[in-house]
């Protein structure tokens, strides 16, 4: 392997080619006389896209691919929203670098109403997401919430073709598209909690790759890291996956870590939430705890639930 290449495997959808492609002019403006080629693939989840996600089931459906590219020596690293990311990776394999986090907020999407408050009874509202689901039938029982697959744009697509009065999307990916104009208003951690991850980009690649390592390091941001890791050890200790009525934030002042963390049922009726504070440098152990919190709150019964429908 020529040692001024770096090879990025990464999905075709718009918004994971954007990502590679951050990355690669990253990597190309920090490291003069490096190559970075993109190696793009398909993966399932791209495959699979009828189905509603919650019950494709199965963890890494839109890395799995990557993952073998990278094993096989065909690509040096992968580009991941944080958010998609599963708790595991394969042996030879690991996430190296978490780039500094854009918008972890949920948008609010609609060519006729300004905010969720807005909408009226009985509004059809798109999202596939149980943790979006579940948040928007607590605040508001009467909303209907229907289905919503594929990428960004068929999203929006589905929107204006008058299939939904109003759709929720990350607000980090309608940026990174250029598509902020579509965001009628941003929920609030209050409103929405975010997924652990949201808007955080991470890249992953081989464990003894000490070159890639070596020219990666410049692209890691450590507040994010805490803030992603806090965030991810509550997913791991509720063993989580990605569809999954969880939502975990995590914010730094200081060297202070606050992670807000919440369970619900999807339909919304029941909803437990946490809190935990402490120094930033114990942000595993902090996810950690409030996962042990909201478990014994009750919250394993509801994920027991949601596993067992899935
Ligand atoms: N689940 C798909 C996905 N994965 C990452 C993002 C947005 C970007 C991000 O959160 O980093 C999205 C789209 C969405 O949820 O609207």
């Amino acid at each position: 392997m020529s040692s001024n290449l770096i090879r990025i495997a990464t999905r075709k959808s718009p918004l994971a080619m954007w990502q590679a492609e951050f990355v690669k002019a990253e990597l190309e403006r920090i490291h003069s006389g490096l190559r970075v080629e993109l190696l793009p693939m398909s993966t399932k989840g791209d495959v699979i896209l009828d189905t509603p996600l919650a019950k494709v089931g199965g963890k890494g459906l839109f890395v799995k691919e990557l993952e073998v590219a990278m094993l096989e020596h065909e690509a040096d690293i992968a580009v991941h929203s944080m958010k998609d990311v599963p708790v595991d990776f394969p042996d030879g394999l690991g996430l190296q670098v978490i780039c500094e986090r854009d918008d972890p907020r949920d948008a609010f999407v609609s060519n006729r109403y300004t905010s969720l408050d807005e909408l009226p009874e009985g509004a059809l509202v798109g999202t596939s997401s149980l943790r979006r689901q579940c948040q928007i039938r607590a605040a508001r029982p009467d909303l209907i919430i229907k289905d919503l697959r594929g990428n960004v744009g068929t999203r929006l697509a589905k929107l204006d073709n008058g299939d939904y009065d109003a759709i929720i999307l990350a607000a980090a990916g309608l940026k990174r598209l250029q598509l902020e104009s579509r965001i009628a208003s941003f929920l609030s951690a209050e409103e929405s909690l975010p997924a652990n991850g949201q808007g955080a980009v991470g890249i992953e690649c081989r464990s003894d790759d000490a070159r890639v390592h070596a020219l990666l390091a410049p692209l890691e941001h450590m507040e994010t890291r805490y803030r992603v890791l806090a965030e991810r050890a509550m997913n791991t200790r509720l063993e989580g996956g990605c569809q999954v009525p969880i939502g975990a934030y995590a914010e730094i002042e200081g060297n202070t870590l606050t992670l807000r963390g919440l369970v619900g049922s999807p339909d919304g009726k029941q909803i437990i939430r946490g809190q935990v504070t402490g120094p930033k440098t114990q942000a595993t152990h902090l996810g950690t705890a409030l996962a042990e919190e909201l478990l014994a709150k009750g919250a394993k019964a509801i994920l027991d639930a949601v596993y067992a429908n899935a």
